[in-house]
């Protein structure tokens, strides 16, 4: 199946493609004169991995805003399972897991009272935020790390506290800004799977943006993102079968024009 629709023609989904996680429909926003999304169009099926892709400035991060509502979107509809962002944010947002780009633990406290304290603005308990906590923190292979300070964690760690963290409120629909950046392969590699442990084990519905091409399996649904406009989407393998190249890096450069060395 192919998840996500095509920005320009804005179709909507096939009948029978099941409940949307996440509905973009012809969303545009400017910073000044400056149009950092153009009509962009895409869909999150629900239990699917979707990979956002894009360089520096495609507008993943200006994406990712708009979803989590740090911007309003002022054109075009957002809808998470169902819920239109602005006329229904609270419960748009209660279904909704956001892993920021920046990090927002605080390295002072341990995992637990980061997980505790972030349970308060839910509304639970210091009992209840435990019980998560250890439930969540199992999850992401770092039970035995509850009652260590985050300073004494390492990045990729810190990131995979961060995904058990998002699901606090049990949200059905996991959205991640470049979460693997900066770190070296074999965390990137744990955090990928811990997410997509996710997917196949509870049927979470998940948005990644990354500018990473080996991220992506043949098998994922692709949004490619360009200068603020979707350029194609599709399978990853369905991509890279429609231009005849090799992989989806070579791909990605026929069809934008980018010069290889531009490309990670
Ligand atoms: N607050 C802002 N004010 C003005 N221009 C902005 C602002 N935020 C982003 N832009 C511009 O919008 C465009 C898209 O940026 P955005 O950060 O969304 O891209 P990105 O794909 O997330 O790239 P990166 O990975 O580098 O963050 C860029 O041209 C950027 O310079």
């Amino acid at each position: 199946m192919v998840g996500v629709m095509e920005g320009a023609r804005g179709a909507p989904p096939a009948i029978g493609a099941g409940p949307l996680a996440l509905d973009i429909a012809h969303v545009s926003h400017a910073f000044g004169a400056r149009k950092a999304l153009d009509d962009v169009s895409l869909t999150v099926p629900e239990g699917r991995f979707v990979a956002l892709l894009g360089l520096n400035g495609a507008g993943k991060t200006t994406l990712f805003s708009l979803v989590t509502r740090l911007y309003d979107n002022v054109s075009g509809s957002i809808r998470i399972f169902g819920h239109d962002l602005r006329r229904q944010p609270m419960q748009a947002l209660a279904r909704l897991g956001v892993v920021f780009q920046a990090k927002t633990l605080d390295p002072e406290l341990t995992v637990l009272q980061n997980f505790t304290y972030h349970a308060a603005l839910h509304g639970y308990g210091k009992a209840e935020g435990r019980r998560r906590a250890e439930v969540l923190l199992a999850r992401v292979g770092l039970a035995d790390r509850i009652g260590d300070k985050v300073r004494n964690l390492s990045g990729g760690q810190s990131r995979r506290i961060e995904i058990a963290r998002a699901l606090l409120h049990e949200p059905r629909f996991l959205i991640l800004d470049e979460p693997t950046v900066g770190l070296d392969i074999k965390a990137r590699a744990a955090i990928v799977e811990v997410v997509r442990s996710l997917i196949r084990d509870e049927g979470l519905s998940v948005l990644w943006t990354t500018h990473l091409f080996d991220e992506v399996r043949p098998e994922d649904d692709v949004v490619l993102l360009h200068q603020g406009r979707v350029v194609t989407t599709g399978t990853g393998a369905s991509i890279v079968a429609a231009t005849g190249q090799d992989n989806l890096q070579a791909a990605f450069r026929q069809l934008t024009g980018t010069a290889a060395e531009e490309v990670h």
